[in-house]
């Protein structure tokens, strides 16, 4: 005790003057942060208590004559995203709960009006859970989905999502895009540490290999550039940024055409509804409680005019017919309606070049086939996976070693995003129309193969609705099809051209799904564990 009192003065003045230090430096922080930001950006910031304090790192900002934003020490934001689509908002607004300091720059912040991402999955919805973001699709009329329904010649074939073990509010939602972005952009924005800017992002600041940052237009022209340890580019699927970040190998396949049709009911309430049709596949399904969204798939990459009138035309004329009777009319007077839309379906596995200080998610990293309606739980389960790698770092200063760290992620998404994206291609050159015969017989199989029921259909739903997205599963399905295919050439008399046949629909198989799995990479998809980078622990900070 005696001891104790008996302080040196030394380390006491040592100790007042630490404290005087830490005050000041507080004080000096709240100015700055104060003056500096909110001067120079506008923000959208609302009240909210930010639980994870600790994890907000040091900042020091200092505003120059340049509209420039530099972190002194440190920074003062931890993480820029560039776009708040469906990937950027989800991102800003877990990142942010983590206790991140959240600067989001996107392009245009009212309600988009798109006719893309309108079906959530319900491997989907159970991410939005995960991330404490399933309220987002509530009050937007939103609409349960509970399975698929299949035409084909006339016939029909119901496949339910397999959901008995989750809780009864787990299904798919379908709903308009926008109000979904705008339910996630504005649940962001009431984080205090989630500043929600709009603006254009021009180009990446890079500084000896190292991304620092972004250089930006604000809505009123300004050129600004701000820095952040980490910026994550969600720009979705036109990116103009990807270009450093991934070596892009973008395929356009085909093109889908929307309609909204109104006044009409689906043959399968709360179910997508799949016409395999010819050319290719026509989908609808509800998107609120009065509009049926129909995408029509134009394969190619040249449409007929919609201008002319020879895109009303193709539809009333090769697409109508082929319409469930139930939809006929109100597909007409929707095409009568001219509200035609269109957009190209693009494709692009994950190629990453990691980078210091960036990264990229949703769909300027990785694209596949809407017909399954995957792109959006991708990107979910992509956040979730990012997420979990970045709770152990108290700060992101260190690109380098975050760099290294964060090549995990492009392993530890692989089961699930693989399986999406294969299962995309896959069943969209399988339902599509050939002219080859092992093409239209592995086309039929399919179809029967999913209507046996039991195992044949649960097990490709489950993976069509990321319920249990795996790679094997995936590859024992596509061949069970194939095998059933063969089975029913082969049987009961196998004929010199049947057996030609059945062995071209193997093949064709094959030429489907390999250079797919080739693609997504082999060893990723299969045996993430035997990857190095999958076992890499957190740089020590
Ligand atoms: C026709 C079609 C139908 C689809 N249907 C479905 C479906 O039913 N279900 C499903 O799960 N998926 C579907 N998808 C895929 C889904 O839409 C995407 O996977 C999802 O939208 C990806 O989200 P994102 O945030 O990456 O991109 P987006 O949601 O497109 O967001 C990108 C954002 O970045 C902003 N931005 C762009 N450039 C800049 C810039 N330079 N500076 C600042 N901001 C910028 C944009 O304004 C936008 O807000 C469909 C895709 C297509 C093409």
């Amino acid at each position: 005790m005696v001891a104790m009192m008996a302080v040196d003065p030394y380390v006491l003045w040592t100790f007042f003057a630490s404290l005087l230090g830490f005050v000041a430096l507080s004080v000096l922080r709240r100015r700055n942060y104060g003056n500096g930001m909110a001067k120079d950006r506008s923000k959208v910031q609302k009240n909210n208590n930010n639980t994870n304090k600790s994890l907000v790192s040091e900042q020091c900002v200092k505003s120059s004559d340049e509209g420039e934003f530099r972190p002194v020490n440190g920074s003062g934001t931890d993480v820029i995203i560039v776009g708040a689509g469906v990937a950027g908002a989800a991102l800003a607004h877990t990142l942010a709960k983590e206790g991140r300091r959240v600067h989001v720059i996107e392009r245009d912040l009212t309600e988009p009006d798109r006719i893309v991402g309108e079906l959530l999955q319900p491997g989907g919805y159970l991410k939005l859970i995960e991330l404490g973001l399933e309220d987002c699709v509530e009050e937007i009329d939103a609409q349960r989905v509970l399975g698929y329904a299949l035409f084909k010649d006339g016939k029909s074939t119901r496949l339910t999502y397999p959901l008995e073990q989750f809780h009864s509010d787990v299904a798919g939602r379908s709903f308009h895009n926008g109000r979904f972005i705008q339910r996630m952009r504005e649940k962001a924005s009431k984080l205090t540490n989630v500043q929600l800017e709009q603006g254009t992002v021009t180009s990446l600041l890079e500084e000896n290999g190292t991304i620092k940052g972004v250089q930006y237009k604000t809505k009123d022209g300004q050129e600004l550039k701000a820095y952040a340890p980490l910026t994550i580019v969600c720009d979705g699927c036109f990116s103009n940024l990807r270009r450093t970040l991934c070596k892009p190998q973008v395929e356009v396949p085909s093109c889908f055409v929307g309609l909204i049709l109104e006044n009409c009911e689906l043959p399968f309430a709360n179910h997508g509804h799949v016409i395999l049709g010819d050319p290719s596949p026509i989908l609808f399904y509800q998107i609120s409680s009065t509009e049926v969204r129909c995408l029509v798939d134009v394969p190619g990459q040249k449409l007929p005019p919609i201008a002319n009138g020879e895109m009303a035309n193709y539809l009333k004329t090769v697409v109508a017919p082929q319409v469930p009777p139930e939809l006929h009319d109100a597909f007409i007077s929707a095409v009568d309606k001219g509200n035609i839309r269109t957009m190209p379906n693009r494709s692009m596995p994950a190629n990453p070049q990691p980078t210091p200080g960036a990264l990229l998610m949703g769909d300027a990293f990785n694209m596949r086939h809407p017909l399954t309606g995957g792109g959006m739980t991708v990107a979910l389960s992509d956040i979730v996976v990012l997420r979990d790698l970045l709770k152990p770092l108290r700060n992101l200063h260190d690109p380098a070693s975050l760099c290294k760290y964060l090549e995990s992620f492009y392993t530890l998404r692989k089961p699930v995003a693989s399986t999406i994206n294969t299962l995309a291609g896959a069943l969209y050159k399988v339902f599509s129309a050939s002219p080859d015969e092992a093409r239209k017989e592995m086309r039929q199989a399919c179809f029967d193969y999913l209507s046996l029921g039991g195992t044949c259909s649960t097990g490709p739903v489950a993976l069509l609705s990321g319920l249990n997205p795996h790679p094997l599963s995936l590859v024992l399905h596509f061949f069970g099809v194939a095998v059933y295919g063969v089975g029913r050439l082969l049987l009961p008399f196998p004929s010199p051209k049947r057996i030609w046949i059945g062995a071209r629909l193997i093949l064709s198989a094959s030429g489907i799904i390999f250079p797919i799995i080739k693609a997504e990479g082999v060893r990723q998809m299969f045996f993430p564990a035997t990857i190095p980078a999958y076992h890499r622990a957190p740089p020590v900070e």
